[in-house]
């Protein structure tokens, strides 16, 4: 075992990187990686922080130590008053059953099912498109992937309810995500105009989840969804409580849509950027889908199709830090010793841009990924989704739903890039790309409008 502790900045007297993670926190833990390598020291305040980016050490804090690596939890604290104590936030038993609770919705049978959904929503979502419009990307999306989340897991049409949906999402996100960055709850008895918003924000998403909660009481059918499993298991056993049902709905919501509307988003920027990887997807789409819409037989078709999204989520995962875990005794990891209580930040940002891996880090080449080749690198050096007890529960899902979508609309219309402003991500809660991004779609076929 090695007695130093990991390389890494001295930062301040008593703050420690506190103000360089609070500035920028995406610029911060990619500068700590270039400069200090795949293990960082630092500290956060008075306290411990590593930057974990060998795969072996991944590996082993999120699938051979997650009981000794839970959530950490002032970051816990400071999403809880949206959360809950649900999947996304709970620890231990209390998780091990929340997860149990939600698994059923995301058995691959369920998936064939909901790959319809995606493609429906789809050329919904481009109906109104015009050849030579112009568009926000990121709106359109957010519509899509949020329609999409209701209709399978909750059966819920969210025509109505999308852009109040998207602008307390989009509130909620941030605010929580301001806190997260330092690392400081803001108590919610504190009567301030921050507090009045979140609160506000909090109140609205509420509402719209237990809105659907009202309509399925109005027929009280089993519809095979998340939500009759829920609602079944509530009324019938008692075995899920109000709590439950909210926290589990908040949770699939939340983490359901801005991610997979984002990876879309990235996917659509690089697709402008590289004319020759647009070209080929172009080539699939036609050759596999001859001009008719996908079903879920074609998914293990569109082979580059998601090789474009892989590489996409390699080069931007939206779920780009994972939640920090914290050491709940001494550790040996790396061959470092670890202190109890230190705070253990794993980015799948920073990981996928290793050279060693993933040669020239920086540019798009979705033939990284052809033939399951990420199969073959080493546990924990790609992991847009995360890894272990704690992965993504909708991987499977978001994979389909990206796919699925990113071909239904790429095979109708071209999209360009009109933006202005630099399409640079800004690294909180999740891998935002800028708002507003500005883009005009033009039909690939004449027939093309008249197909959507
Ligand atoms: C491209 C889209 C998505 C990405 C990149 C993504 C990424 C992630 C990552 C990295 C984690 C692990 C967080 C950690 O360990 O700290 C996670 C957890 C989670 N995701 Fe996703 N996600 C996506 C889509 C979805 C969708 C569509 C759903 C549900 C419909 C979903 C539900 C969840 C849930 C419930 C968890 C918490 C699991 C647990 O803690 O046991 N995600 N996601």
């Amino acid at each position: 075992m090695k007695t130093a502790s990991p390389p890494g900045p001295k930062g301040l007297p008593l703050l420690g990187s506190l103000l360089d993670l609070r500035k920028d926190k995406l610029g911060f833990l990619t500068s700590l990686a270039k400069t200090y390598g795949d293990f960082v020291h630092f500290r956060v305040g008075p306290r411990n922080a590593y930057l974990v980016s060998r795969p072996d050490c991944v590996h082993e804090v999120l699938v051979e130590q997650p009981k000794r690596t839970p959530k950490e939890w002032i970051h816990q604290r400071i999403v809880a008053p949206f959360f809950g104590n649900g999947v996304v936030t709970s620890n231990g038993a209390v998780h091990d059953r929340q997860r149990r609770l939600a698994q059923p919705a995301f058995q691959p049978r369920r998936l064939d099912n909901y790959c319809r959904i995606f493609v429906e929503q789809a050329l919904e979502g481009i109906r109104e498109w015009r050849s030579g419009g112009e568009y926000e990307i990121d709106t359109e999306m957010l519509r899509i992937t949020i329609q999409n989340v209701s209709l399978t897991l909750f059966s819920a049409d969210a025509t109505d309810i999308v852009p109040r949906a998207a602008s307390a999402m989009t509130d909620i996100l941030g605010l929580l995500g301001r806190e997260y960055d330092i690392a400081f709850p803001i108590p919610m008895w504190v009567p301030s105009e921050y507090n009045r918003r979140k609160q506000a924000a909090i109140r609205e998403i509420n509402e719209i989840v237990m809105k659907f909660v009202e309509d399925w009481r109005r027929t009280g059918q089993d519809k095979g969804d998340l939500l009759s499993m829920l609602m079944l298991a509530h009324g019938e056993r008692g075995d899920v409580t109000h709590d439950d049902l909210r926290d589990n709905m908040i949770a699939m919501f939340s983490a359901g849509h801005e991610t997979t509307a984002f990876t879309l988003v990235w996917a659509w920027i690089l697709l402008a950027r590289h004319p020759e990887v647009e070209a080929a997807l172009w080539e699939e789409l036609d050759r596999v889908l001859g001009g008719r819409p996908p079903t879920a037989d074609d998914y293990p078709r569109l082979a580059y199709t998601t090789m474009i999204i892989k590489e996409t989520l390699r080069i931007y995962p939206t779920g780009w830090l994972l939640f920090p875990r914290e050491t709940t005794e001494d550790l040996v990891l790396g061959g470092y010793p670890i202190p109890k209580g230190s705070m253990l930040y794993v980015s799948p940002y920073v990981i996928h841009r290793d050279p060693t891996y993933f040669p020239d880090p920086e540019r798009f080449d979705p033939e990284r990924f052809r033939s399951g080749a990420e199969k073959q690198l080493p546990r924990g050096a790609y992991i847009p989704f995360g890894l272990g007890p704690r992965v993504c529960m909708g991987q499977h899902f978001a994979l389909m739903e990206a796919v699925l979508t990113l071909a239904t609309v790429a095979q109708r219309y071209r999209v360009s890039i009109l933006a202005k402003q630099p399409l640079v991500p800004s690294g909180s809660l999740a891998l935002r790309p800028p708002r507003g991004v500005h883009v005009r779609v033009d039909a690939r076929y004449p027939t093309a409008a008249a197909a959507a």
